[in-house]
């Protein structure tokens, strides 16, 4: 659904529903639910709420699947749940530097490790085990009944950590139930759970032996029948999905497949507990729980991230089984959860868009100094913010550099190209929103960089933690305008770190005139892309503490300057504005420049009545700014891509937004 919006002697453009949705409710912010403002495309991240409070057009959780007694609750965001009323015994294993190393010999000769499993492992020619996995691998795997949480810095090793007691497991019961599976690792990402698949391989190519040990994935965005296909086929031991999937796939084939399983990992587990996974994961437990052939408590749940900590417990109350759980901790309860081999920086400008200049420069130069043999990541807030920073930077550097873009409105089979292609180029620059902030590998990345703040304060730590992986250096800079400055104070008083490097940035008249000149997008996507990036903002206004009214004009302000005209307003109708129960706000005025009707009349008024009559969204309190931004992506996408709209097409989004309206 578009809307119309009116710039300076131009026909009436076409925006995307979201622009108005975002306003219209600038009263609301959700800071909670609506932090999230990347997007995975599919229903692992669009579909929650299903099982949530039913309005009439939700399904209602179905307390079949809930093993536990529940006692129901009402939270801080106004959802119903319905919560375990017991917790299990927190036992807190802290980092101790004075433990003595395990090995894979000494796991190997204690009988923990089987020889195959060992030989395999070996082969990887590691020098040693991370410190998670010597911490983690015997606990997992004795006998006594408790569930895992697991804390270990970015670039670790978590993934072994898990994946080493799985196959361990599967060796030591592969006699029993040998066709189905035995163990389920989710994660919020497909391209993160096609990955950790990958890394099983990596473990069947060391010892074929292995092989036995079947894995399939199940994610978003591919093929439902193929998957099930190899379902059929493979009988796999693994499955590794998204949350998504993985129900369509156990509410059709959960007798089938997955009565047998002894383990379910949630990697990323504080990003899958969040609101908006945490009831796809509660019904995913509570399927796996009543179907299992044991018993309903039987399934040990591991929980992995490199940002964890106590209150982890209380958000996976209801998924896990066990009486006990030990909290393995490798990080010291004050130290920061920021690999420490990052070299951090933060680069201050006046303006928000002297944040994108800032990156130009900086990138330019750090080409020159390392004769192009620059391998680097730049994280930005939205899906459009993330295209137009790719065409620019593509202006810029493609004659020198592979410039790769990379986030939720990629079609599958191209994501997954474009990870293969950046794990294996020694150099090259990945534009990507959080959709690869967390769990993604690339090797040998010298530099995080990212143009303002992330979708969460915890994604500061994962969007860093994309280099100085596996024992490497790496850099991170953070470009940011001072009004984004509270960001930087959050991160010290709630995440305890401090970004030692700061200085001031400038941009010169020249390095302006270039990027204007790059600038490969028409002014009014340009008033999309600033939209979306108002939107975002507004949506972390709370939880990063910003002014509302100083950081929403500055950032409304890019529109201006990246138009070379820095008086220009984003141009809006009178009535638009009304609408939007802005055209009296400061901060409205602020921002949007009421304008004439000049052509096109009756089509912009008809495209914003019918975005006014969506009664489903004006009646839902609770829609989140989240959803608003994805909408504006999604409605700006639909027309900017023909490619990309087939891709809708493909994905359902015709109902996409219905659901979104839904969710909360
Ligand atoms: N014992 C080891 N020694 C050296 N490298 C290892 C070891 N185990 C795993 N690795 C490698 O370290 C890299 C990072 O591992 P992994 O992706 O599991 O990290 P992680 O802790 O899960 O990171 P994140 O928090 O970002 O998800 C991988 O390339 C992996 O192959």
């Amino acid at each position: 659904m578009l809307t119309s919006v009116l710039i300076k002697g131009r026909a009436p453009l076409l925006v995307g529903r979201s622009f108005s949705v975002l306003l219209k409710n600038c009263s609301r912010v959700n800071c909670e639910v609506s932090k999230r403002l990347y997007h995975d495309g599919d229903r692992d991240q669009n579909n929650f709420g299903r099982y949530q409070k039913n309005d009439g057009n939700r399904r209602p959780r179905n307390p079949r699947f809930n093993s536990r007694p529940r006692t129901r609750s009402r939270d801080d965001d106004d959802e119903v749940h319905f919560d375990k009323s017991t917790f299990s015994k927190l036992i807190h294993v802290p980092k101790d530097e004075n433990s003595k190393e395990v090995t894979l010999d000494s796991l190997l000769e204690e009988g923990v490790l089987d020889k195959e499993l060992h030989k395999a492992i070996t082969r990887m020619e590691f020098a040693s085990l991370t410190p998670v996995q010597q911490k983690t691998i015997k606990p997992i795997l004795s006998s006594e009944d408790h569930d895992v949480i697991a804390r270990a810095k970015t670039g670790t090793g978590k993934t072994f950590a898990f994946l080493i007691p799985i196959f361990q497991h599967l060796i030591n019961t592969k006699l029993d139930s040998q066709y189905m599976v035995k163990a389920v690792i989710v994660a919020p990402t497909r391209d993160l759970a096609l990955q950790i698949e990958a890394e099983v391989k990596k473990i069947h190519d060391m010892n074929y032996g292995l092989k036995k040990f079947g894995c399939v994935s199940l994610v978003g965005g591919t093929d439902f029948r193929a998957a099930m296909d190899k379902m059929n086929k493979l009988r796999p031991n693994i499955v590794i999905a998204t949350p998504g999937r993985l129900i369509d796939v156990l509410e059709r084939t959960s007798n089938k497949f997955f009565r047998f399983v002894d383990y379910k990992v949630l990697d990323e587990a504080d990003r899958l507990l969040e609101i908006g996974f945490r009831d796809d994961l509660e019904t995913i437990s509570g399927i796996l729980n009543e179907k299992n052939s044991k018993s309903t408590d039987n399934i040990k749940t591991l929980l992995f991230s490199a940002t964890l900590d106590d209150k982890v417990q209380k958000l996976a109350n209801n998924i896990m089984n066990k009486k006990e759980c030990l909290f393995l901790d490798t990080v010291d309860k004050n130290e920061p959860e920021a690999h420490e081999r990052i070299d951090q920086s933060v680069v201050i400008s006046k303006k928000f868009a002297d944040n994108i200049f800032a990156a130009v420069e900086h990138i330019k130069k750090q080409i020159t100094e390392r004769d192009s043999n620059y391998k680097a990541i730049i994280f930005a807030p939205t899906v459009k913010f993330t295209s137009f920073l790719c065409g620019i930077l593509q202006n810029e550097f493609k004659k020198k550099l592979p410039i790769l873009e990379f986030h939720g409105k990629i079609t599958q089979n191209k994501r997954t190209s474009i990870v293969k292609r950046f794990k294996k180029d020694e150099s090259g620059i990945l534009v990507c929103t959080d959709v690869g902030a967390r769990g993604m590998d690339f090797p040998n990345v010298h530099e995080v960089l990212q143009v303002g703040v992330p979708s969460e304060l915890a994604n500061y730590i994962h969007r860093i933690g994309r280099t100085a992986r596996s024992g490497k250096e790496g850099a991170s800079v953070l470009f940011i305008c001072k009004d984004e400055l509270p960001f930087v104070k959050e991160l010290e008083n709630v995440k305890n770190i401090t970004i030692a490097k700061q200085e001031t940035y400038e941009p010169s008249e020249e390095i302006k005139t270039e990027v204007l000149e790059a600038l490969s997008q028409e002014a009014e996507d340009l008033s999309d892309v600033i939209v979306s990036l108002i939107s975002s903002y507004r949506s972390c206004i709370k939880e990063y503490r910003f002014s509302e009214r100083h950081i929403l004009p500055e950032i409304a302000s890019t529109y201006g300057i990246l138009s070379n005209d820095p008086e220009l307003k984003i141009p809006v109708s009178r009535r638009f504005l009304e609408k939007l129960g802005l055209s009296r706000s400061p901060i409205g005025r602020a921002m949007f420049e009421i304008r004439d009707y000049n052509g096109n009349k009756d089509r912009s008024e008809n495209s914003y009545d019918d975005e006014d009559s969506d009664s489903s969204f004006r009646s839902n309190s609770n829609y989140s700014n989240r959803n608003r931004n994805r909408d504006h992506d999604d409605a700006q996408y639909g027309r900017d891509n023909n490619n990309r709209r087939s891709f809708s097409r493909n994905n359902d989004n015709n109902s996409y937004s219905k659901r979104n309206n839904n969710r909360y």
